[in-house]
């Protein structure tokens, strides 16, 4: 599997936020969202090749029993052997006890990981790259229904909406009505942010749009404390 970078920080985003854990970056994401912060971690064929037993040993090297495999998008992988070896660090990772998240924009379903958080981020419009070859790719890899329901009826879930302005609750309102029922505490809206300035100028509104929908505020905890510093 190709790693751009493992770190050890505090979970930044979703219900665990606050959470010491070990990062795993995997290499590759063909979505390309206009505002992602880890553009970096885009090219399936950028950082090292680690098999997966030392990646379970630079895992547990770390003090910490909770570990977040995120990318890229590490549910795409560039071939089969990819997934295979995703499942198969997934379960390494839980015979050690580790508690294991999968951050994924859930485009794809794969079944048999041992996941205890499928931490879900549908893309929606305000994602879309300028590009216009970039968005024809962009709106056929977006959304799946199909893949984000079977994800949510396999694995325990949150869904994390990035939020830029207040109308986007529309869209995730009309996501939601074609998706197998959520608990409101279980759906978090986040707000676009990449750095310190941009999270504390977008945040209350989206607190504002949590008050009135009844969704859970989406901490950017690693934003706020460090900003757009990579690796943390
Ligand atoms: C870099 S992505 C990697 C995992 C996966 N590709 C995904 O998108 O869920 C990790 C998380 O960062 C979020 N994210 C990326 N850029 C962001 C930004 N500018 N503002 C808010 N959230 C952002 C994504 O939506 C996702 O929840
Ligand atoms: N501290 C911290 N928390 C995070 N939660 C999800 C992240 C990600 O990039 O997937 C992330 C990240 O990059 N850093
Ligand atoms: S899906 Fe995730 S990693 Fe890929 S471009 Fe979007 S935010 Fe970035
Ligand atoms: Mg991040």
């Amino acid at each position: 599997m190709r790693v751009i970078e493992i770190f050890h920080s505090l979970q930044g985003e979703g219900i665990l936020s606050g959470t010491p854990s070990v990062f795993v970056r995997l290499a590759g994401c063909p979505l390309r969202c206009r505002w992602c912060d880890t553009k970096y971690a885009w090219d399936f064929s950028a950082g090292d090749e680690y098999g997966v037993d030392d990646l379970v040993e630079a895992v547990s090297k770390h003090p910490c029993d909770h570990v977040v495999i995120t990318g890229g998008e590490p549910m795409v992988g560039p071939d089969l052997a990819a997934r295979e070896g995703l499942a198969e660090l997934t379960r390494r990772l839980r015979a050690g006890r580790m508690h294991v998240t999968i951050e994924t924009a859930g485009r794809l379903f794969i079944a048999d990981l041992a996941c205890d958080l499928m931490s879900i981020s549908p893309k929606m419009a305000n994602s879309v790259p300028s590009e216009p070859a970039l968005a024809v790719a962009h709106e056929r890899q977006r959304t799946d229904p199909g893949a984000l329901a079977g994800l949510i009826e396999g694995y325990p879930c949150q869904l994390k909406f990035v939020v830029e302005a207040a109308d986007d609750i529309d869209e995730i309102h009309r996501l939601l009505d074609r998706l197998p029922p959520v608990p409101s505490n279980r759906v978090l809206l986040m707000p676009q942010a990449g750095t310190r300035d941009e999270l504390l100028a977008r945040a209350p509104a989206v607190a504002q749009l949590c008050r009135e929908t009844g969704y859970r505020f989406g901490h950017r905890l690693h934003v706020l404390l460090w900003s757009d510093r990579r690796g943390v």
